[in-house]
């Protein structure tokens, strides 16, 4: 009678080693995108917070950004409001982009031929700076601002550029990080 072959495990001096490989790891594409929103969650913005992750030929992270205040502003003194009498009362003419911020954080010489990942479909200024730069494909997650001017126009540019611009649809709507789940025993969830 034929037994079944058991492939995953295999006893070697004593040791139960595992044979085949994990089936439920991240793929690049949402390794990446994963990337640009864990840096969206350092944003300070009470109302939006965008991430940003620039990724070379090599499958190497160049550069990750969110959006928040200059250096030198504070998030404390700065104004983080939007519905203000003054502009200079809002946000909008201080907060440095997400993909502004990945660009200039980047730890190469340069990101051309680059892709960036965004939780946001760009603006019109990042849309600019992304052509400049010389990144050659966007993916994005949420276009929910494609109806607006600022958006058409960004959208016309990077077409106009020749700069690949698609949608990334996730396979899972979350992925969990749990601290926890190393084997590593001193590890306590902090109270
Ligand atoms: O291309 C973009 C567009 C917007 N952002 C940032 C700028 C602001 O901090 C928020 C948008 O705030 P709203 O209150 O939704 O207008 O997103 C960016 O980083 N990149
Ligand atoms: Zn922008």
């Amino acid at each position: 009678m034929d037994l079944p072959v058991k492939i995953e495990e295999l006893t070697l001096n004593g040791d139960t080693k595992n044979q085949t490989k994990r089936e439920d790891y991240i793929e690049w594409k949402e390794y990446f995108m994963a990337m640009a929103f864990l840096a969206a969650k350092r944003s300070k913005d009470p109302s939006f917070q965008v991430g940003a992750c620039i990724v070379n030929k090599e499958n190497r992270i160049v550069g990750v950004g969110y959006n928040g205040m200059p250096f030198g502003c504070s998030d404390d003194d700065f104004p983080w409001g939007k519905n203000t009498t003054s502009p200079l009362d809002s946000k909008f003419l201080y907060v440095c982009h997400a993909e502004m911020n990945a660009i200039l954080n980047k730890n190469s010489a340069d990101v051309k031929d680059c892709t960036i990942y965004v939780s946001l479909f760009p603006c019109n200024e990042c849309a600019k700076m992304i052509i400049q730069s010389g990144i050659k494909e966007v993916v994005y997650l949420s276009d929910k601002n494609a109806h607006k001017d600022i958006y058409i126009a960004s959208r016309k540019m990077l077409d106009a550029a020749g700069v690949k611009c698609w949608q990334y649809i996730p396979k899972r709507d979350k992925i969990e990080i749990r601290f926890t789940e190393t084997d590593c025993e001193t590890m306590s969830p902090s109270k």
